[in-house]
């Protein structure tokens, strides 16, 4: 079958094909109000524009204001049924053969925005914020290093998706700086415990799924309609302070160790375009309880690489590379487990699949593992790194390679810049 093709150019490394067609919200100018897009190549097409024109003329979306939102919460509220008949229109508008786009001039001028000039903002409004641990390497790695090689896997691990309720305010979009925290941080011995600047302030590469119509309080998702309840994914870098994390965890987990800031790719990539990706999720033993277990259980082929660039430096360092498919619990089996006690998942919940670790050393993702909590110093550009120094950049990125084109997510950045006074 001939690959689809966009009359915009679209080089192949590009990661924004045609097939991809990735929800945002952007502003065209510093002082537009925000509105809905999709990246095309190196543009992004402005929804607000394309509505107006009345070119959403399906039967779910023609009478819709959901392009004219300065977020995507109402879309994605309206569920799958909406977002496959909005993917083709836009990939018939777009599509090489089709004139009403290609041959208006006016239009053309007034939709597209180039990339490079555009403000990207948070995609959604993000009410909730939930990150899973559902790596097993990075899950047995924590474990010998905070815990011991005792029981580095906790026997609740392999039955349920474990998580913990992260802090939905300071979500922020690629491109914020991150301020590194202040906090207490472990005693070594019969010390007291130092309170100052983080001293190890390590970065988490992870995925996030964003919720779609979500469910009624009291009324759980079934694990096999989960998938409708997810409309894409985004990257996600769950900043973490080690140390602060170390002292302050038992009983009740992750607590200011993490909520100083978490950072989401700006491009939401649906899971339509992620579909050719889809395979098989690992097997597991034990089986889960009934309610986790699914007729189809797929996870995606997402490589994903985690680079740091040091202040001044003009390159950046790959630390890691790794993919999605190494968790061992699904995006849908998180979903429904959030879910089974009754609790309520709203439109634009962001829930974080948690560390995605690989089985090697190389695709550890978060320093604490690849230094193995600052014992080892990892090479970057040259210079020696434990933790994060304060103006190194993390850039997390990751994409699919498809036949004659990939579909990817950009990036997902953010600067480590000095503590507060
Ligand atoms: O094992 C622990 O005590 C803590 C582990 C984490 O910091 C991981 C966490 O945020 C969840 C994850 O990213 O997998
Ligand atoms: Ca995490
Ligand atoms: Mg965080």
């Amino acid at each position: 079958m001939a690959v689809l093709q966009s009359f915009i150019s679209v080089h192949t490394d590009s990661h924004f094909p045609i097939q991809n067609l990735p929800y945002g919200v952007f502003k065209p100018h510093p002082a537009s109000p925000p509105r809905p897009g999709v990246a095309i190549g190196d543009y992004v097409l402005d929804l607000s524009e394309i509505a107006s024109a009345a070119l959403f003329d399906g039967p779910l979306l023609k009478n819709s204001d959901c392009f004219h939102q300065p977020n995507l919460n109402k879309f994605v509220s309206l569920g799958r049924p909406a977002w496959k008949e909005a993917r083709a229109t836009l990939q018939k508008l777009l599509s090489v053969t089709e004139p009403t786009l290609r041959d208006n001039a006016a239009l053309r001028q007034k939709a597209l925005v180039p990339l490079s000039s555009v403000e990207l903002l948070l995609p959604v409004v993000i009410g909730d914020y939930t990150d899973f641990f559902t790596s097993l390497h990075h899950t047995k790695n924590c474990g010998l290093i905070f815990r011991g090689p005792q029981t580095p896997v906790l026997d609740n691990w392999y039955h349920l998706p474990v998580a913990y309720h992260g802090r939905a305010s300071s979500v922020v979009v690629s491109g914020s700086d991150i301020v590194r925290p202040r906090g207490q941080a472990h005693p070594s011995g019969s010390s007291t415990p130092y309170f100052g600047p983080s001293l190890k302030l390590d970065f988490e590469l992870e995925m996030a799924t964003i919720v779609g119509p979500g469910n009624e309080l009291g009324k759980p998702v079934d694990i096999n309609n989960a998938e409708d309840h997810i409309f894409g994914v985004v990257l996600m870098n769950d900043w973490s302070a080690r140390d602060i994390q170390a002292w302050e965890y038992i009983p009740l987990g992750p607590f200011l160790g993490k909520s100083f800031g978490t950072t989401i790719s700006p491009w939401i990539v649906t899971l339509e375009a992620l579909e050719p990706f889809a395979c098989e999720a690992p097997k597991q033993d034990p089986s889960p309880l009934p309610y986790l277990t699914e007729k189809v259980s797929k996870i995606y082929d997402v490589s994903l690489e985690a680079h740091i660039k040091p202040a001044g430096h003009e390159d950046s360092s790959l630390v890691t590379r790794t993919n999605l498919k190494h968790l061992y619990w699904t995006l849908t089996q998180q979903l429904a487990h959030h879910t089974i006690n009754g609790c309520n998942l709203r439109p634009g919940d962001l829930l974080g699949t948690g560390t995605i670790s690989g089985p090697e050393p190389e695709s550890r993702a978060c320093l604490l593992e690849l230094t193995w909590n600052g014992q080892n110093a990892l090479s970057v550009n040259g210079l020696n790194r434990k933790f994060l120094d304060d103006g190194d950049e993390v850039i997390l990125t990751g994409y699919c390679k498809g036949n004659g084109y990939t579909v990817g997510f950009g990036t997902c950045s953010g600067k480590i810049v000095p503590a507060a006074p």
